[in-house]
């Protein structure tokens, strides 16, 4: 398993956590934009991801970025034609991207159902997969950049990106992007990064908040088997970081 222990941190409330959050993030792009000239981040869908994303919009924080020196890429994409409600790209524009000074090329969006890729998942996770290797560069072991921070929500049945429990796709271990169909949450097509992809990230960080995630967050911390619960099959390299507020954190044992 990890060789980067898991770190569970618990917040009062969901707003808390999306705050919180959102400085610990405006820290660690800073903390890479100061080391390296550049930072990596990969997006996730979801009521917790798109409420970080809010809550960074609206944080003054959010000057200490250095926006035009940020790449962002995404976990995963629900499979809809550009500019669908659903799109887990079209939510986050809404909720910070449209509002700070990214540059265009530094956007890796997940390709939609429509245009080049018209009904084919299998060659949009191709392209993708593509785009991620030119950016890693030639002879990287991962094919994927060495992401700063990975960000995942946790499903109520612990799927993370779209990777979902017993799914096919959590046995991959050549590709770094795949086509996800039969997807038990809608839309049944679907795009996500592999486990390989997630683990070459420096930092992973899992969102949940509320009751409804109390049992998954409890069940992926338990130790299961990695089929049977995909969020206990992510880490990063350096750091796994479950970032929980009290009722996501409601089941887990009693710390002493
Ligand atoms: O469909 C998706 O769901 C998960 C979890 O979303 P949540 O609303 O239950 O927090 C999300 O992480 C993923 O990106 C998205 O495509």
């Amino acid at each position: 398993m990890s060789t980067a222990a898991r770190e569970v941190l618990v917040h009062p409330d969901k707003d808390a956590l999306a705050r919180q959050t959102a400085a610990r993030l405006v820290s660690r792009i800073t903390e890479a934009q100061a080391a390296r000239g550049t930072a990596s981040v990969v997006l996730t869908g979801g009521r917790n991801g798109n409420a970080l994303l809010a809550a960074l919009a609206s944080s003054a924080e959010r000057d200490r970025i250095d926006w035009s020196r940020l790449e962002l890429w995404w976990g995963d994409e629900r499979f809809l034609p550009d500019g669908d409600p659903e799109r887990n790209h079209t939510q986050a524009r809404e909720a910070l991207l449209d509002a700070v000074p990214l540059e265009p090329a530094h956007i890796h969006v997940m390709p939609p159902s429509d245009g080049r890729y018209a009904g084919d998942a299998e060659a949009a996770a191709e392209a993708y997969a593509t785009e991620l290797a030119a950016a890693a560069g030639p002879g990287a072991p991962a094919k994927v950049p060495a992401f700063d921070v990975l960000l995942l929500g946790v499903g109520p049945d612990t799927h993370v990106a779209s990777l979902f429990p017993e799914h096919p796709a959590l046995r991959e271990t050549e590709r770094t992007v795949v086509g996800v169909h039969g997807a038990p949450k809608p839309p049944p097509t679907r795009l996500s990064l592999t486990l390989p992809a997630i683990r070459a990230a420096q930092e992973v960080w899992l969102l949940a908040a509320g009751d409804d995630k109390a049992e998954a967050v409890a069940m992926a911390l338990s130790g299961p088997g990695e089929l049977q619960a995909p969020a206990a099959a992510v880490y990063g390299r350096s750091r796994t970081l479950w970032l929980l507020d009290a009722a996501a954190a409601s089941r887990l044992p009693e710390q002493e």
